[in-house]
């Protein structure tokens, strides 16, 4: 097989000819992509202060010290890079076929309740150089146990299948624990008096999905290596934590400037979504962010869990028409289907 035939079609042909598939990215202002250090935050030793400030002037952190075991990171990692570089078809026979609650989907991160890639309106910018596996947390059990196959192919891909799911299994656990915590710490820190129901009506532990993507190295092609892994956006999530590997990428949105946040081994990566912002009565920020791959020479991987509110519990601020995260949902989808992008919390201003 060759390396290439375990990309979509759409990325080999930017990657080859070096030509983006689509009409060029519009981009906000450019100023220029510096480094940035971001605020840390120590799980084991919570100080409110930083805690504080970091919500309120950066809605990003990184986080240290949080128990994650090493072993744990360093075997997903390689589970998904095994999972990922299989060929094309065969991922998404693996995660389509089998009628799985896991989902293979490529060219955009927006998803749909099945977490299959919505269509996208007329005026959407390029393709995102990103393929991924989409994981809800409540539905890992439900993924077809292994089975033995005649053909050894097939067995072994139902074997790493399997490890797929326990390590996602535990690292589910791991990841739940700390954004419950977290946002434990960040409603004490705006006073919100939240009793056990008023805790998960905000953040619903089930709600828990798990994105595990690879964004191909830009190896030829000048224009190929300026295409977007992904483009600018707010997570719609409660709260979003990430762990990427030492590729580096994110780039965040400070003032009217792009910064790079440059990766460091053994930490998380944790961002507000636009939930935490209503909540918050705007007091903290979902940070606009991106993915924009440097000149790298190998294939970028990323495992991002996104936590958001009871479905259907009303989430009232002073700031936005009060709604429900299932209003909110369909309005993102309605609105990227019909122009292509998010627009977001802008659409609940009373
Ligand atoms: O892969 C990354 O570094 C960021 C992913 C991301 O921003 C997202 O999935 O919303
Ligand atoms: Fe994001």
């Amino acid at each position: 097989m060759s390396i290439s035939d375990s990309y979509p079609p759409a990325f080999r042909r930017v990657i080859n000819d070096g030509d983006p598939p689509a009409t060029p990215e519009i981009e906000p202002v450019l100023v220029g992509d510096k480094d940035i250090p971001i605020p840390v935050i120590d799980l084991e030793r919570l100080d409110k202060e930083i805690l504080t400030e970091a919500c309120k002037e950066w809605g990003i952190f990184r986080l240290e010290n949080h128990g994650v075991p090493l072993a744990l990171t360093s075997k997903l990692q390689e589970i998904s890079e095994s999972l990922l570089s299989l060929p094309f078809e065969n991922k998404r026979e693996l995660f389509t076929a089998v009628k799985s609650p896991l989902s293979y989907f490529w060219g955009t991160p927006a998803l749909n309740r099945l977490g299959d890639a919505l269509k996208r309106g007329t005026q959407a910018s390029n393709v995102n150089m990103v393929e991924g596996f989409n994981v809800p947390l409540s539905s890992l059990s439900k993924l077809p146990a292994s089975t033995s196959c005649d053909d050894d192919d097939d067995d072994a891909q139902h074997s790493r299948l399997e490890s797929f799911r326990v390590l996602m299994e535990e690292y589910g656990r791991h990841i739940t624990r700390i954004a419950v915590t977290l946002f434990h710490a960040i409603a004490q820190t705006l006073n919100l008096e939240l009793s056990g129901d008023r805790r998960s009506e905000y953040l619903s532990e089930s709600t828990g999905l798990i994105r595990v993507y690879r964004y191909p190295s830009s190896s030829s092609g000048e224009t190929a290596g300026e295409a977007l892994g992904m483009e600018v956006h707010t997570d719609s999530s409660v709260i979003s934590v990430l762990k990427e590997d030492e590729t580096g990428g994110l780039e965040i949105m400070k003032g009217e400037e792009w910064f790079r946040v440059e990766p460091v081994a053994n930490t998380l990566i944790v961002s507000l979504g636009d939930m935490m912002q209503v909540i918050s009565d705007d007091a903290y920020k979902s940070v606009k962010h991106r993915v924009k791959k440097k000149d790298i020479k190998r294939d970028r991987y990323s495992v991002c869990y996104f936590v958001f509110p009871q479905r259907d519990c009303v989430i009232k601020s002073s700031k936005y028409k009060p709604f429900t995260y299932s209003e909110f949902e369909a309005q993102v989808q309605a609105d990227i289907q019909s122009i292509g992008t998010k627009i977001g919390l802008p659409r609940f201003t009373p």
